[in-house]
C-alpha cells in the first residue's frame, strides 16, 4: 500500500490511461477523485469509473469539466477537497490526439488541441499547486506527456508541440515549486491501446509496425501507466522532481 490515505485527482480519469492510473492509486489505497471531458457519454464513463475504484473500500468523486476552459482547474480542486478534504497528487493527463496531416492542418484543431493538452494543464496544475500550497505540506504533480515530446510524427504536428509544452512545464514547476515540498514530474508513455489510437492502429500494417519498433514486443496497455504513476505519487520518489519517465517498451532508445 504506498499510497494509504493520499488524497489524489486524476484528469481524464474515465478511461484509458487515466482509469489505468487511476485503478492502480485506488489499490494501493489512495482516495482518488476523477474528471473528463463535459459529455453525457463521459458522465456515464465517469460514474462506472468511479465504482470501481471504490470498489478498493476508498473514496472517490467525479467532475465533468472540459480542460479547454480556464476555469476548469479550481472546479477540479474544489471536487477533491469537498470529496477527499485534501488534495495531496495531482495527475495532468487528460488529452486529445486528433491525427491530421500538416499542410491542411484546420485551424480549429490546433487550437482545439493546444488549449485541451497545453492551456488546459497550465491552469490546471497552477489551480493544483495553489490547494498544495496553501495546505502547506507538500504534493506531488504528475503531467502525463508523451514520447511524443522528445519524437515527431507527421499527423501530430499539431499535438507533439503540446507534449514538449507539457514536459517544460513540469521542468518548470519543478524549480518553481520546489521551495513548498511540491514534487513535478512528467510521465512520456509510448504507444498505450486507448480509444486516442484506436481507429489509426486499426490499420494492422501501422499496428504491427509499431509493435515492430517497440523492444519488449508488444504496445503497451493503460495498466501499464499505473505502477509508474505509483511510484512518482508515492514518497518512494520523495527526492524525484522535474523527471522524465518515460513508459514506452523500449520504443525510443530503438533506432537499429
Ligand atoms: N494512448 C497513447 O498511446 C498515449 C497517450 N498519451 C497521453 O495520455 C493521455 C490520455 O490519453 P488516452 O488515455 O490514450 O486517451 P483516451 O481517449 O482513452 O482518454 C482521454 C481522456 O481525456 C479526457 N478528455 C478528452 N478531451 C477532454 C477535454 N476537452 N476536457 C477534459 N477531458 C478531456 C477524456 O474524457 C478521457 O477521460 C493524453 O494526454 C495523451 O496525450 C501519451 C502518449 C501515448
Ligand atoms: C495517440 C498516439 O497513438 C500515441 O500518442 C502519443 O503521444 C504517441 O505518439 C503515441 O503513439
Amino acid at each position: 500500500m504506498l499510497l494509504k490515505d493520499k488524497n489524489i485527482f486524476v484528469t481524464g480519469g474515465s478511461r484509458g490511461i487515466g482509469r489505468g492510473i487511476a485503478l492502480a492509486c485506488a489499490e494501493h489505497g489512495a482516495n482518488v477523485a476523477i474528471s473528463a471531458e463535459d459529455t453525457a457519454a463521459e458522465r456515464e464513463t465517469l460514474a462506472a469509473t468511479v465504482a470501481e475504484i471504490e470498489a478498493h473500500g476508498v473514496k472517490s468523486a467525479w467532475v465533468a469539466a472540459s480542460a479547454e476552459n480556464p476555469d476548469t482547474g479550481d472546479r477540479l480542486v474544489e471536487t477533491a477537497v469537498d470529496a477527499l478534504g485534501r488534495l495531496d497528487v495531482f495527475i495532468n493527463n487528460a488529452g486529445i490526439c486528433p491525427f491530421h496531416s500538416f499542410l491542411d492542418m484546420p485551424r480549429e484543431t490546433y487550437l482545439k488541441t493546444v488549449d485541451v493538452n497545453l492551456n488546459g494543464a497550465f491552469f490546471a496544475v497552477q489551480a493544483a499547486a495553489n490547494q498544495m500550497v496553501a495546505q502547506g505540506d507538500g504534493g506531488s504533480i504528475i503531467a502525463v506527456s508523451s514520447i511524443s515530446a522528445l519524437v515527431g510524427g507527421g499527423m501530430q504536428t499539431h499535438y507533439t508541440p503540446t507534449k514538449a509544452g507539457v514536459l517544460s512545464l513540469m521542468q518548470s514547476t519543478a524549480i518553481a515549486l520546489g521551495g513548498y515540498g511540491i514534487r513535478c514530474n512528467a510521465l512520456l508513455p509510448g504507444t498505450i491501446e486507448t480509444d486516442i489510437n484506436r481507429e489509426d492502429l486499426s490499420d494492422t500494417r501501422k499496428r504491427d509496425y509499431m509493435i515492430s519498433r517497440t523492444p519488449l514486443g508488444r504496445l503497451g496497455a493503460p495498466d501499464d501507466m499505473g505502477g509508474p504513476a505509483v511510484f512518482l505519487a508515492s514518497d518512494l520518489a520523495k527526492y524525484v522532481t522535474g523527471a522524465a519517465l518515460l513508459v514506452d517498451g523500449g520504443l525510443y532508445v530503438n533506432l537499429q
